[in-house]
């Protein structure tokens, strides 16, 4: 459990209850205008990361993908080398990604109480939550972000039970963008010479998905904090819409020396980041890599970030391809039920890349 807290200038004033209980987050407190940052969100210093400014993560111009096969190539290569990169003329049109940004500020923009009906305790369904920080029951350090999470079943029941002040401009993102994903899927797949993708590998790569909507309200000692610590995703692949204020790093090299550190993912003018995620390290075998990353808070703006995880279904059982086992590759990795995947990522604090050595096999 968060530890009870006493902002320095109102000893009385309970944060566990005043941010997770009433539903204010973060958001309430950075509204409150508090000058100084409260001991729960102190993160160690191991948090803090090393910048290496002159590197970046590709970015790719799909205009020509219809004509040029370097296009693929260069999807393929930015995600075996990278796991992380941008792409711009990605053919999701700038109005639908401009309606969910504006979106996401609405929704946030509601009041506490009208928030917090989404939250886990009043929500009325598991598929739907409002919250904060990443997992305050198991964190040490609180993170200073608050979320929507939605997890898409079908239109009827988003149309049903997900917030009016964002719902059909989250829908019509989800919806604009299937196209995109299904090409990033069938490039990556023929790379790895799965040639087809049928039912049981739909169900896989893109079975399920879970679209949040983060805000990252201005904090008053953004250096001592995270907005979202590191980790990698449990997705296939995310594809990530951010707004211009930045703040997200990735982490290059990782265990290279030197080399080693993270680098900032620049906000371009109507780009997705696209991102591996540990589901996809893992049906591929190690070949395509998550990637450890991190967003940094801001100290003078409210920053949103509105990404798609791209997900097996909960019921998948995921493990390496069988077309990579068949031509001759060794697994590196278990059989597991996806939901149990998914449920130990959520049940520990982040922790950088640690949660897929539960589907490893110790050699
Ligand atoms: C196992 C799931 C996640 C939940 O199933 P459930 O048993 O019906 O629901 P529960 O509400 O009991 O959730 C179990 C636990 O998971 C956690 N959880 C349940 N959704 C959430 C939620 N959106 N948020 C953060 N905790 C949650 C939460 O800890 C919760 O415990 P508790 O708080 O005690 O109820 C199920 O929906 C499932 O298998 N989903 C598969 C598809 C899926 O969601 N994949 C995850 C893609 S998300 C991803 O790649 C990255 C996400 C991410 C998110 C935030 C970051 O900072 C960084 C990364
Ligand atoms: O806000 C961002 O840029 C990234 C958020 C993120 O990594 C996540 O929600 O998994
Ligand atoms: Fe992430």
């Amino acid at each position: 459990m968060a530890p009870a807290m006493a902002v320095s200038s109102t000893d009385s004033f309970d944060l566990t209850d005043f941010v997770i209980n009433k539903g204010n987050g973060v958001k309430g407190l950075s509204d409150l205008g508090i000058k100084s940052l409260p001991s729960q969100y102190i993160q160690p210093q191991e948090a803090l990361i090393n910048i290496i400014p002159q590197k970046s993560i590709p970015v790719i111009d799909m205009s020509n993908w219809e004509n040029d096969s370097k296009v693929a190539e260069s999807v393929c290569e930015a995600a075996e080398e990278f796991g992380f990169f941008q792409l711009v003329n990605h053919g999701v049109p700038l109005e639908v990604l401009d309606g969910v940004k504006d979106a996401t500020h609405r929704f946030f923009g509601l009041p506490a109480e009208e928030k917090r009906k989404f939250s886990k305790e009043l929500s009325s369904t598991n598929n739907i939550r409002f919250g904060t920080s990443f997992s305050p029951d198991a964190e040490k350090a609180l993170e200073w972000k608050d979320y929507l999470s939605l997890f898409y079943v079908s239109e009827e029941e988003a149309s049903v039970l997900w917030p009016s002040a964002c719902r059909d401009e989250v829908l019509e993102y989800m919806k604009k963008s299937q196209v995109l994903c299904t090409k990033l899927m069938s490039t990556l797949m023929e790379k790895l010479n799965v040639k087809e993708i049928d039912e049981s590998k739909e169900s896989l790569l893109m079975g399920s998905k879970r679209i949040n909507l983060n805000y990252y309200p201005r904090c008053p000692n953004p250096q001592l904090t995270v907005g979202v610590g590191r980790h990698s995703d449990v997705s296939s692949l995310t594809f990530l819409l951010q707004d211009e204020i930045g703040g997200l790093y990735v982490r290059i090299n990782e265990g290279k020396g030197d080399e080693d550190g993270w680098v900032h993912v620049p906000p371009i003018e109507g780009s997705l980041v696209i991102n591996v995620g540990d589901a996809l390290q893992i049906l591929s075998n190690g070949r395509y890599k998550s990637v450890e990353h991190c967003v940094i808070a801001s100290g003078s703006k409210n920053r949103i970030s509105i990404p798609i995880f791209v997900n097996p279904k909960p019921n998948d059982v995921i493990g390496p391809l069988p077309e990579l086992i068949a031509a001759g590759e060794k697994p590196k990795y278990k059989n597991i039920l996806y939901s149990d995947y998914v449920k130990h990522f959520f049940r520990k604090a982040h922790d950088g890349k640690k949660t897929v050595a539960f589907a490893e096999i110790s050699s």
